[in-house]
This record gives structure tokens, sequence and C-alpha cells, in this order.
């Protein structure tokens, strides 16, 4: 039935003020407001429509890109949006494009790495689009490792300029979005050779494609590096391969604010740490930390709204089947990854607290928070974008058979999501960065060092005096314990931060219950599934392993009712959600019905190549039967 709410029993069931949740979600009433303006704006107009994304060949798929990443701008433009603005519209969007690079990437990274000279040449530019870039960091050969890059810039002083090479098949850049099809400037990553002597890595701005006709330029060989998981999904992005022989740049092309190099071929070093080289990669992972909460978010509401609908089983005399929602397992499967979006959405909040705490003391010349800013991120990084790559999955495997359909959204949306769990530095080798943190933090416990911030409580752990020789056996040897010990370090965190956040004053009836519901479910449900380790290490007993499983029981129970409302409160339109199982209203078979109907496959009654292909073979069969 058109019109009608089916999930409005449900609706009515709950517990709190979903308004105010919504104001908390966005993380105050202005957020709100711009959130809930411009996802409005996106899903009202037919420039933005997403639905046939996984029916469009490759070569439509990225112009349609390329059509709507031209028409977001002039919205942004005619509109005259702010900055905040058009971050959300191209939040709502949602469609990854060579945008997100030139805006995340190329643009952050001249800021942080450009000196005040170089800023006031590029950016003006860059903000105005006249230029687009991408960011080229990563080779054929190596990715994680950025010092094994092989890319050289070499400085000639007769010239005043850098050469640009790439000296092996697998110096290559390879992955760069945005690289492929459409930017025209790359912020390239290569050893830096002054004099005959290696510097290390640095980045530096190179034009790679003509601003007249966007032919490459001399010395340039550039394309896509070709089709990626997914139908739809990450392939409206322009993921590229590019080979420099010999190009030359002027010297003042070379990001200059960690170290330079002068017109006589003098190197220098600021006295800024070297590591600001992989600066931007410190801003980005604390963008995908904040972005990890939406991603979630969107599979728990489709999850939680379908199986609210969807009833199997359990009908008593004639009456309805139970929703599965009700199904205790599908709670204990369904609601810790509600738990985890509203953790992850305040820990994103607390890292962007975090990442703007050091880049204002970065701009006083104090690097001392430096390594736990990277630490945190990357962990962080890499804590959220494995849990919501498996949540989203689990969420698709909620919603049953009709979850593989992609009218549910969510193989599309996994598609797009899971490289985020490799791109911005794979999970573990990050998670290897965060056990190096920890192991140093340890060598130094009972010197005058006393950790701070994140790492304070080790003071309290007294046990860990102790690990110092076992580390000493080698960080290789117990690296995958190290690991372990890295995700339990960030998990302390998440768990901190949704604690301290329950401690501020939330407005809104019955808010602060709900989210206190979903904080011990967050850290119940983690108790619970390392048990193992917490009884082993003597931390828990028996008895309170059982307490806990008691308590998830009842917390579960307590959620329930207010389930729907809790995903209500994402405010989350159809349009963005791109989902039939999650639509607001739950009329969700009618739906799925006229969806198939609209399926390319069923223009025509009987398909291209019965005539080639099944006749002949059903002739066959006949023929074979009359013998
Ligand atoms: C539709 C159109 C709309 C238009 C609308 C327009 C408006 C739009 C507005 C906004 C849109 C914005 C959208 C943004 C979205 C962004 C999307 C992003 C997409 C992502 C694409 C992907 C990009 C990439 O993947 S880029 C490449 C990333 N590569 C990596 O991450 C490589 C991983 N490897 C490393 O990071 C390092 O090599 C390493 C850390 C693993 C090891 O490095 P190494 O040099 O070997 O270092 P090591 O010896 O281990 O350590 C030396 C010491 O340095 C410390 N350290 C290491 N890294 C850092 C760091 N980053 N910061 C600080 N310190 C660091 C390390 O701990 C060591 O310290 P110690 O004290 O010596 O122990
Ligand atoms: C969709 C997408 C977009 C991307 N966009 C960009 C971009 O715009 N710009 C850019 O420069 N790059 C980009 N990349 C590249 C990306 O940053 C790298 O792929 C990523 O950093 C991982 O590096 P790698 O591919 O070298 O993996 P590898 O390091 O080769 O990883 C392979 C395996 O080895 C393991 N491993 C590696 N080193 C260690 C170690 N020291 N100890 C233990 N295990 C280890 C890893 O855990 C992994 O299991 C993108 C990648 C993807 C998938």
């Amino acid at each position: 039935m058109e019109g009608v709410d089916h999930l409005a029993h449900e609706r009515n069931k709950s517990e709190f003020d979903v308004d105010a949740m919504k104001i908390v979600w966005a993380g105050s009433p202005h957020a709100f407001d711009v959130s809930d303006r411009i996802s409005k704006l996106v899903a009202s107009d037919p420039g933005f429509r997403k639905d046939n994304r996984s029916t469009l060949s490759r070569k439509e798929l990225f112009k349609n890109t390329l059509r709507k990443a031209a028409y977001a701008w002039k919205t942004i433009v005619d509109l005259r949006l702010s900055e905040e603005e058009a971050a959300k519209l191209r939040f709502y969007v949602d469609e990854p494009a060579f945008t997100d690079l030139h805006w995340g990437m190329f643009i952050p990274a001249i800021k942080g790495q450009g000196t005040e000279e170089q800023q006031q040449k590029w950016l003006p530019l860059a903000y105005k689009m006249q230029i687009i870039g991408c960011y080229a960091q990563t080779e054929l050969g190596h990715g994680s490792n950025v010092q094994g890059l092989e890319t050289t810039a070499t400085f000639d002083p007769q010239t005043d300029e850098f050469i640009i090479h790439s000296p092996t098949l697998t110096s290559s850049k390879w992955w760069p979005g945005g690289l492929g099809k459409v930017a025209t400037h790359a912020i390239a990553y290569a050893r830096l050779i002054v004099g005959g002597r290696e510097h290390g890595v640095n980045g530096f701005i190179v034009q790679l494609r003509s601003l007249e006709d966007h032919s490459p330029l001399l010395g340039i060989t550039v394309g896509d590096i070709g089709m990626k998981f997914g139908n739809g999904a990450y392939n409206t992005m322009d993921n590229g391969v590019l080979r420099f022989d010999h190009v030359r740049i002027p010297r003042n092309q070379m990001l200059m604010r960690v170290s330079q190099v002068t017109c006589e071929g003098k190197y220098k070093q600021s006295d800024v740490p070297r590591q600001l080289v992989y600066g931007t990669m410190v801003y980005v992972r604390q963008t995908i930390v904040a972005d990890a909460s939406c991603a979630l978010s969107r599979a728990v509401c489709i999850a939680t709204r379908y199986s609210a609908v969807r009833r199997q089983f359990g009908s008593q005399n004639g009456g309805p089947e139970t929703q599965v929602i009700d199904y205790k397992t599908q709670q204990s499967r369904l609601f810790p990854l509600l738990a985890s979006a509203y953790a992850f959405r305040f820990i994103g909040e607390w890292l962007k607290w975090l990442y703007a705490d050091v880049t204002q003391r970065l701009q006083a010349n104090d690097f001392s928070t430096l390594p736990e800013a990277h630490a945190c991120t990357a962990g962080l990084k890499s804590l959220t974008t494995t849990a919501t790559a498996d949540g989203i999955e689990e969420c698709r495997k909620l919603c049953g058979g009709h979850g593989y359909l992609c009218s549910s959204g969510l193989p599309e949306l996994f598609a797009v999501y899971v490289p985020a769990c490799t791109y911005e530095g794979d999970n573990t080798v990050l998670l290897l960065q965060v056990a190096r943190f920890l192991m140093k933090t340890v060598s130094q416990l009972g010197s005058s060092k006393k950790p701070v911030g994140t790492i304070a409580y080790m003071t309290r752990v007294e046990h860990l005096m102790q690990c110092r020789c076992g580390v000493q056996r080698g960080f290789a040897e117990l690296s995958v314990d190290l690991v372990e010990a890295a995700v339990a370090h960030c998990q302390l965190i998440v768990v901190s931060k949704f604690i301290e956040k329950l401690q501020q004053e939330i407005p809104g009836k019955g808010v602060k219950q709900q989210l206190e519901v979903l904080c011990n479910i967050y850290a119940l449900f983690l108790l619970h599934k390392h048990q193992g380790d917490f009884l082993s290490t003597g931390c828990i007993t028996p008895k309170h392993a059982a307490l806990a499983n008691d308590e998830l029981r009842s917390l579960y129970s307590q959620v329930r009712p207010n389930a729907i409302a809790l995903v209500d409160a994402f405010n989350y339109t159809d349009h963005y959600l791109g989902s039939i199982l999650g639509c607001y209203d739950g009329n969700v078979y009618p739906k799925l019905y006229e969806a198939a109907w609209k399926d390319p496959l069923n223009e025509s009654v009987v398909p291209d190549g019965y005539h080639q292909y099944i006749r002949p073979l059903l002739k066959q069969e006949i023929r074979t039967a009359r013998l």
C-alpha cells in the first residue's frame, strides 16, 4: 500500500526523543541543519540519480560520474555553498570520484607540506578547480613500504629543475585515484637525489596533462588500471598508472616545508620532523575513521528496518509470523553493530578533535603529540574499517536472500567500502605501527618519561614491566600477538571515549539512557567475543563471563523496542540509503516486485540469444527424445 508507514507501530514503541538523538548523531543543531538540508537537496534533484549504476558499462558509468561531478560543482557555485555544505553535498551524492582525491589529498598535501609561497601559488588554482590534482604515491612494486618507492627526482643545478623519472616497471605509479583519466596535476612522491646523494622520499607537484586539450605532457605515460571489485561501486573512480620519462619540473615544485633544495644544489632539512612528509595520510586516516560510522550505520539502518518487516515462522492460530528482529540470534548479530555505529560516531568526533589539536601544536613547533596522533589515526583507521567492512557483510546476511540483490544496496556498499581496509595503509601494516608505538612506550616505563593521553593507563598495568624482556625476543617474531595487543589498545580508546561522551550533558528524553545501553552492549560484546583472552589472563573469572552474557541478553531486550527509532536517528533519506529493504516506510515487497520488472533483462519477454543458443538446444532435445 502506497503512502502507508509499515513501520509506524515500531516507531510508536520508541522510548526516547528521536529528534534529540538526531542532533547527537549529527554532532550539533547546526551540523544537523546542514546535513538535513543538503541531503534533501540531493535526494530531490534528478541530476543526482544513482539507482542505475550497477547496470551501466564502465565507460557509461565513468562518463556519468564526470557529469555528476560537474553538476555538483555547478550546484556548489550557483548556490554559493560553504565548504561544510559542499562536503555534505559530496557525501550525499554518494559516488567516489576524482574530486575526492583533489579535495581530500591533493589540496591537503599542498597545505601540509608546501611552503607559504607554494600555497599561495597553487591553492587558489586548486580551490577554483582550474587545476585538478591527485595523490601519486603508491607504485606497482611498493605501497606499504613508502621508503621503498623507486621513482627518482634528481636535481639539475644547470637548469634549476628536477628530473622526475620512473627507472623500472615496478616504479610505475599505480592506484592513485583521479590519475587515470582526469587529473591535470599530481603530487608525485619520489626519492630526492641532490648532488648524487639520496635524501629520502619527498612530494613534487608535477603537471601531467595539457590544460588546453588534456593530452599527456611530454614524457608522461598515463592511463586507467582497469575494472575493480563489484559492479558500479569504486569503478566510478579512475585509479591510474603513470610513468615518467625524464620529466623536468622547476625546482620550486618540490614541496619544501620539511626539506629544501637551494638553486646551488644544497639540501637543507627544516627543524620539523621528517614524518610530516606522511602528514596527508594522517589527515585522511582521520577522515576515514569519521566516515566509518556513516557506512556502518547505513548498513545497520537497512538491516534493522528490514528485520522488522521480514517475518518467518512462529504463526500462532493463523496470526502473523514472528518478525525476524525478535529472534535473539538476529539481535545478537545486529545490535552489537548498531552499538558499533554509535561508538564509531563518537570516536570519529574525538579523533577530529585530536587531529585539530596536533595540527595546532605543529604550527607552534610542538611535535610532542605527533607519535600519539599517528598511532591513534593508524590504529583507529584499521579497527573501524575492518569492523565496518565485516559489519556491512553481516548486515547483508542478516537480510537473507534479498540482501544479495543489488536493490538491497548492500552489495554495492560493501564493494565501495571494503578497499578502505587497504588504502591509506593496509590495516595490518597500520596495526604494526601502533604495536611499535606501544612497545616503545613499554620500553620507557620506569624512566622519567611518563606516558600520557591514550597510553596513560600503562603506568597502572604493572605486569607490562615484565613484558619488556619478552618483546626484546624480537618484534617480528611476536608480531601476531603484538597486532592483537594493538587492537585491544584501540578498543580501549573506543570504549573510553564512548564512556566520556556519556559523562557530558545530553539533552532529550531518554536519549542518554539509550546511549548508555548501546555503550554497555559495545563493551560487553567485546568482552564476550574475547572472553578466552580475558579468562586466560585472569582479568575475569568464568562467573564474570557468564554474568556479561546474561547482561548482554537483557540489554538486547532493552534495545529491541527502540531499534527502529535508533536507526531513524541517522536521518538518512531513501535516496542516500539506496535500498529497497531499508526504505523508510518499510513497504518492501511491492517495491522489490516492481524493481525486478525494471531490470534491463526484463525489457523483452524472450531474451536476446534465444534463437542462437536456447532454441537449438531445445530442438536437439526433441530430436533426441524422438530417437
Ligand atoms: C561528486 C563531486 C562533488 C564535488 C564536491 C567538491 C567538494 C568536496 C569536499 C570534500 C571532499 C573530501 C573527500 C575526502 C575523501 C578522501 C578520500 C580518500 C580516498 C582514499 C584514497 C586512497 C589513497 C591512498 O591510499 S594514498 C597512499 C597511502 N599509503 C599508505 O598509507 C602507505 C602506508 N605506509 C606508511 O604509512 C609508512 O610507510 C609506514 C608507516 C607503514 C612505515 O614507514 P617507514 O618510513 O618505513 O617508517 P618506520 O621506519 O616504520 O617509522 C619511522 C618513524 O616514523 C613514524 N611514522 C610513520 N608514519 C608516520 C606518520 N604518518 N606520522 C607520524 N609518524 C609516523 C613511525 O612510527 C616511526 O617512529 P619511531 O618513533 O621511529 O618509532
Ligand atoms: C581503491 C584504492 C584506492 C587507492 N588510492 C590510492 C591513491 O589515491 N594514491 C596512492 O598513492 N595509492 C592509492 N592506493 C594504494 C594503497 O594505498 C595501497 O594499496 C596500500 O597502501 C597497501 O599497500 P600495498 O598495495 O603495497 O600492499 P602490500 O604491502 O603489498 O600488502 C600485501 C600484504 O602484505 C602484508 N604486509 C605488507 N607489509 C607487511 C609487513 N611489514 N608486515 C606484515 N605484513 C605486511 C599486508 O598486510 C597485506 O596482507 C589505493 C588502493 C586502493 C585499493
